[in-house]
């Protein structure tokens, strides 16, 4: 039997994106949330690669397992690209999505947003956005990390659409599709999304290895 992969998050929307990619290569995860003791980890560099890293290390030290991690967050344009790294705490330490989403529309809503046409609903998109995402795989016995970014482009709209996903994803319009991040199935959100885009690039380079 191989081992399930750990990943160190708590997310469990991450859990379940990551599960849903990994039964396809045979491969079981499991997460914090399975380790109930296991000390919260301080989130505390500027970066997403910074943060993902200190995330990985510190299970990977701890378990003495490769481990993988995930930092990611939500790029706002006409916010000069916050929330970023602070993606999770936007509406302060311990927000529950609902908050962040909530005063990411009320931050937006003290601009003044240009005058595109609406969507035939009536939505408004109120900025250009990214979501990015950074893994990083850790192996305690080297020490050493891979690491990959992943992005996708959309914008944010003025009302939440769906109910799939996590996060900020019902506020996500995806122009391409004419849906929003959080209408999409796991499957598609993996085709195009931040997450399953850097974990392509993280499987291509293991391949190459
Ligand atoms: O696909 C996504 N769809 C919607 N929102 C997303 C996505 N990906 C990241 N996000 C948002 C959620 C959270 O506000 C922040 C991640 O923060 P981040 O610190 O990486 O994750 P977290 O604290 O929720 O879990 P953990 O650190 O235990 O992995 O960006
Ligand atoms: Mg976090």
């Amino acid at each position: 039997m191989t081992q399930p992969i750990l990943i160190a998050t708590k997310n469990q929307g991450k859990v379940k994106e990551f599960a849903h990619a990994f039964e396809k290569l045979g491969r079981t995860v499991v997460s914090l949330n399975d380790f109930p003791t296991f000390p919260d980890i301080v989130e505390d560099g500027d970066t997403f690669s910074a943060n993902a890293r200190i995330k990985a290390k510190a299970a990977g030290d701890a378990f003495q397992v490769t481990v993988l991690a995930d930092d990611s967050g939500l790029r706002v344009a006409s916010l000069d690209g916050a929330p970023g790294v602070y993606s999770a705490r936007y509406a302060g330490e311990g927000a529950a999505d609902a908050d962040n989403n909530a005063k990411l529309l009320h931050e937006l809503g003290k601009l003044n947003v240009d005058a595109a046409e609406p969507l035939a609903d009536g939505t408004r998109l109120l900025s250009k956005a990214q979501f990015v995402c950074v893994l990083a795989l850790y192996d305690p016995a080297t020490g050493e990390f891979i690491e990959t970014e992943g992005t996708v482009d959309g914008f944010i709209a003025d009302r939440p659409r769906g109910e799939g996903g996590f996060g900020y994803d019902p506020l996500f319009w995806l122009p391409q599709l004419g849906r929003s991040m959080a209408e999409l199935s796991k499957e598609e959100k993996q085709a195009i999304s931040h997450r399953g885009n850097a974990l392509a690039k993280l499987i291509e380079k293991l391949e190459v290895k």
